[in-house]
C-alpha cells in the first residue's frame, strides 16, 4: 500500500473553495480525504504541471481541479481549486515565494492582479500612489516581490483595492498602513515587526516555510469540515501570523495580550486553550480554567469553545464567570452559608443606613464604601496593621493614622451589621475567595498536605481589564508559578468597571512576556477612526504600571461615513431614532442595536419604538433575552456583543460622561479623572460594536467626549 500524504489547505484557496457550490465543496472534502490516504490513487490524476517543478494538479470532480504545491516528499500545499480548463491555461499566473522578512510561503494569482493594472497605461498626469516610497523600502516592509512593479502602477483607491483583493496579507496590511499616511519607520515597527521570522528565512525552504505562524494553512480535518460546512467562521481555522504565534508560543510565565477591540484577543484565548489542552495528558479532570468578567461573556466564551473544538474540548476547560468562581471558592469552605449576595453598588446603601443607625456623622457612606472597596477588600487587607501601611493608589485625599484607625473599626462593625442582615457583596466575596485561595496555596507550598494541589494547570483570562486585585490574588494562588501558568488577554482602554491593579505587585510577573494585536477584525476603517477620535487626550495604563496605546491600531475593512446627529429635545432625538431604523429597514433578526447610557432611557426608547410598531429587545445580564427584535441596552451591556449596524443615543453633555461625577471635580480629582475615563471607555466599548454602520446621536449639547470635528460632521 502507498504512504499517505500531508495536505494543508492555504489560506488564499479557502477563498476558492467557498465560492463553489455545496456539491463541489463536498467533493474537494472528498478529494483532500482521499489524498491524504493515498496521493498516488490513480482516480486523483496526480501530475506534475508542465513547466514548473513544483506545481502538481489532481481530480477533484469531474469539472474541478485541485492545484497544489509539492513542498517536499509526502508534503502538499492546496493552493488553487479551479475548473479543469482553467488550469492548464496559464501556469505563470502563480507565483510562489518565500517572503523573506515574515518566512511565510505566498502565493499570488497574478492572473487577475494583471487584468486590472498592468497592461494599463498611465495617464500623465496620474501620480503613482506611492511615489515616495523606494522599492527596497516596500521590500524591506514586506511587501511581496512578484507584486512590486504593480504597487508602482496604482494611482487610485479602486487601483488599490483591486491589488489588495488578491494581495498576501502583510502586503495588504502594509500599503493600507503607507496609504493612511503612516511612515516607513511607523509601518515597520506597528506592521511588519510583529510578524517578523524569529529564526532566519532561506527564501529556498519550503518545508521550514511551511510551519511558520505567517503561513496561514489548516491541515485539520475537522477544520476543514467546518469550513465546508454551512456554520464556518473564519476565525475557528485561519489565524492572523501574529495571533498565531500567541497561540502557540511556549511562555516561561504569566503572559499578557494586549489590543484594541475586534483584534481578536478572544480569539487568540480560545485557540491557546485549545492549543493547551491538546498537549494535557489524557485525563477526565479540567485542568485549564478559561474565565472572565460577566456571566453572558463566559456564555459566550463556552458556545465559541464549543464551535472551536467540540465537547472534547470542553471536556478539559472550566468555563466560569470570575465572581462565580469566586463565590464557588468560598461556598466549597462554607458549606451552608446562606447571606443572600448583592450587587456591589447597593452596598453603599447599606453603608448609609448603618451609619443613621450608629449616628456616625463624620463620615460620608460614598467614601467609607470606596475605602473599603478599593483599599480593604480590594487588597484583601486581613488586619488593621496590614491597612495602616497599604498603598492608596487613586484614592484622592490622604489619611493619617488616627483616621485609618477610625476607619478600620468602622469597617469591621459595618460587615459585623451586614452579615446581621444575613447579605454579602461580591466585593467581599471575592476577597474572601483570595484568602483561602491565598492559604491553600501556602499549605500546597509548605508540602503539608500533599492530596492538596492547585486548583489549575493553566489559567486563561478575558477581559483581564475589569478584574480587580482580590481577584487577581485568588487566580495567581490557584495555578502554580511556572511555564504557561497564566494568560491573559484585554484591554484597558475598555475598562469599564472600576478596577485598577498592579499586576506585578499581584505576583503575577509579565514584564517581557506582553504583547499587542492591532489589526481590527471587526469595524470599519471609518467606524475606527471615528472611535479613536472620541478616545483623544486620555492615557491608559498597561495593567502593570506602564502606558499603553493604540498606536498601530487598524482595519481593512471599508464602509460608509458614520452619522453624527443633534436634536433639540429627547423626543426628537427618539424620533431620529425610528427614522434611522426605518433607513436601515427596521431589521428584527438580530443585526441592529441601539445604545443609550441609561436605563431610563432603556426603558423609554423601548416605549417609543413599541408605539411605533418596531419589535424590540432588551439586553439584560445575560445577553439579549431571545426572540425577535431591534436590541436595546445600557453601554455597559454591549462588552463582548458585535452587530452589524448600531445607534448610540444620548450622547450628550451631562449622560456622557454622567453628570453625577462634577461632584469629584474639585474634591476627588484622581476619582473625576478615574470616573470620567471609564465613561469614555463605555462610548469607545460601544461606538467598536459596529461592524458596518454606526450613528452617534444627542439632544442639547453633545458630549465632550465627541470632538467638534465629529460634531461638525452632521452638517457636512
Ligand atoms: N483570525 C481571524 N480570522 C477571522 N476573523 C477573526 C479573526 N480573529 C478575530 N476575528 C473576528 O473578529 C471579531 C473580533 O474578535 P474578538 O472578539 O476575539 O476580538 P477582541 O479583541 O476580543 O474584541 P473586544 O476587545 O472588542 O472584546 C470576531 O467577529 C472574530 O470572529
Amino acid at each position: 500500500m502507498s504512504a499517505g500524504a500531508t495536505l494543508r489547505t492555504l489560506v488564499s484557496a479557502e477563498k476558492e473553495i467557498m465560492k463553489l457550490s455545496r456539491t463541489d465543496k463536498g467533493a474537494v472534502y472528498e478529494f483532500q480525504h482521499k489524498f491524504r490516504q493515498n496521493p498516488n490513487n490513480p482516480g486523483l490524476h496526480l501530475k506534475q504541471l508542465k513547466g514548473d517543478l513544483k506545481l502538481w494538479s489532481a481530480r477533484v470532480s469531474a469539472d474541478i481541479r485541485a492545484i497544489m504545491l509539492h513542498i517536499a516528499d509526502h508534503e502538499y500545499l492546496l493552493i488553487d481549486v479551479k475548473s479543469r480548463q482553467a488550469v492548464y491555461d496559464d501556469l505563470d499566473r502563480y507565483s510562489y515565494k518565500v517572503n523573506r522578512i515574515t518566512g511565510g510561503i505566498e502565493v499570488i494569482d497574478l492572473e487577475p492582479v494583471g487584468d486590472s493594472i498592468i497592461g494599463r497605461l498611465l495617464p500623465p498626469e496620474a501620480e503613482p500612489l506611492f511615489a515616495t516610497i523606494t522599492d527596497a523600502q516596500l521590500l524591506e516592509l514586506g511587501v511581496a516581490e512578484p507584486l512590486l512593479a504593480h504597487v508602482r502602477s496604482v494611482t487610485n483607491d479602486e487601483e488599490l483595492l483591486a491589488l489588495l483583493e488578491l494581495a498576501p496579507q502583510l502586503t495588504t496590511d502594509v500599503l493600507l498602513a503607507l496609504y493612511d499616511g503612516k511612515s516607513y519607520d511607523q509601518v515597520r515597527a506597528q506592521v511588519t515587526d510583529p510578524v517578523r521570522a524569529e529564526d532566519q528565512v532561506d527564501p529556498d525552504d519550503l518545508l521550514a516555510a511551511l510551519t511558520r505562524p505567517a503561513t496561514q494553512v489548516t491541515s485539520a480535518d475537522e477544520a476543514l469540515q467546518a469550513m465546508l460546512g454551512e456554520s464556518f467562521d473564519r476565525w475557528q481555522i485561519f489565524l492572523h501570523p501574529t495571533q498565531r504565534r500567541l497561540v502557540e508560543r511556549p511562555t516561561t510565565g504569566a503572559t499578557q495580550v494586549g489590543g484594541g477591540p475586534g483584534t481578536g484577543k478572544t480569539i487568540v484565548a480560545l485557540h491557546r486553550v485549545a492549543h493547551l489542552a491538546a498537549m494535557l495528558k489524557p485525563g477526565t479532570d479540567k485542568p485549564i480554567l478559561l474565565t472572565t468578567f460577566s456571566r453572558n461573556l463566559a456564555a459566550d466564551l463556552r458556545t465559541r469553545l464549543i464551535a472551536l473544538g467540540g465537547q472534547e474540548l470542553l471536556a478539559r476547560v472550566d468555563i466560569v464567570n470570575i465572581d462565580k468562581l469566586a463565590n464557588q471558592v468560598v461556598t466549597e469552605y462554607k458549606a451552608g452559608y446562606g447571606n443572600q449576595v448583592v450587587d456591589d453598588n447597593q452596598a453603599v446603601d447599606h453603608w448609609r443606613t448603618f451609619l443613621a443607625e450608629i449616628g456616625e456623622k463624620k463620615w460620608e457612606a460614598e467614601f467609607l464604601n470606596a475605602e473599603w472597596v478599593h483599599v480593604i477588600l480590594g487588597q484583601v487587607l486581613n488586619s488593621r496593621n496590614d491597612y495602616f501601611t497599604a498603598r492608596r493608589p487613586a484614592r484622592g485625599r490622604p489619611i493619617v493614622r488616627e483616621e485609618r484607625d477610625e476607619i478600620w473599626r468602622l469597617t469591621e462593625r459595618f460587615t459585623a451589621w451586614l452579615d446581621k442582615q444575613r447579605v454579602w457583596t461580591w466585593r467581599q466575596i471575592a476577597a474572601e475567595a483570595a484568602r483561602l485561595e491565598m492559604e491553600r496555596a501556602k499549605r500546597i507550598e509548605a508540602g503539608a498536605d500533599p492530596t492538596v494541589r492547585h486548583r489549575y494547570r493553566h489559567v486563561v483570562v478575558d477581559e483581564a481589564q475589569d478584574l480587580s486585585a482580590a481577584h487577581w490574588k485568588m487566580l495567581r494562588a490557584m495555578v502554580a508559578v511556572g511555564s504557561d501558568d497564566m494568560f491573559l488577554v484585554g484591554d484597558t482602554h475598555q475598562r469599564i468597571y472600576d478596577n485598577h491593579v498592579t499586576l506585578s505587585n499581584l505576583g503575577i510577573d509579565i514584564r517581557g512576556r506582553s504583547a499587542r494585536l492591532t489589526l481590527s477584525y471587526r469595524t470599519t476603517r471609518e467606524i475606527l477612526a471615528v472611535a479613536l477620535e472620541m478616545m483623544t487626550g486620555e492615557v491608559y495604563d498597561d495593567l502593570d504600571g506602564g502606558e499603553d496605546g493604540l498606536a498601530g491600531y487598524r482595519s481593512l475593512l471599508r464602509g460608509g461615513r458614520p452619522v453624527f446627529q443633534g436634536a433639540g429635545t429627547w423626543a426628537q432625538e427618539m424620533a431620529m431614532i425610528a427614522a434611522q431604523l426605518r433607513v436601515w429597514g427596521n431589521p428584527v433578526d438580530g443585526s441592529v442595536a441601539i445604545c443609550v447610557p441609561t436605563r431610563d432611557l432603556v426603558a423609554e426608547v423601548t416605549a417609543k419604538l413599541q408605539d411605533d410598531g418596531v419589535q424590540v429587545i432588551e439586553i439584560g445580564p445575560d445577553g439579549p433575552n431571545g426572540g425577535e427584535g431591534v436590541h436595546v441596552g445600557t453601554m455597559h451591556r454591549f462588552k463582548g456583543l458585535e452587530y452589524q449596524r448600531m445607534i448610540i443615543a444620548g450622547v450628550g453633555d451631562g449622560l456622557v460622561p454622567r453628570q453625577m461625577i462634577n461632584q469629584y471635580r474639585d474634591v476627588e480629582p484622581k476619582r473625576y479623572q478615574r470616573e470620567r475615563q471609564r465613561d469614555r471607555s463605555l462610548l469607545f466599548v460601544a461606538a467598536t460594536r459596529a461592524r458596518d454602520e454606526l450613528a452617534v446621536f444627542w439632544h442639547g449639547t453633545p458630549s465632550p467626549f465627541l470632538t467638534h470635528r465629529l460634531v461638525r460632521q452632521q452638517a457636512a
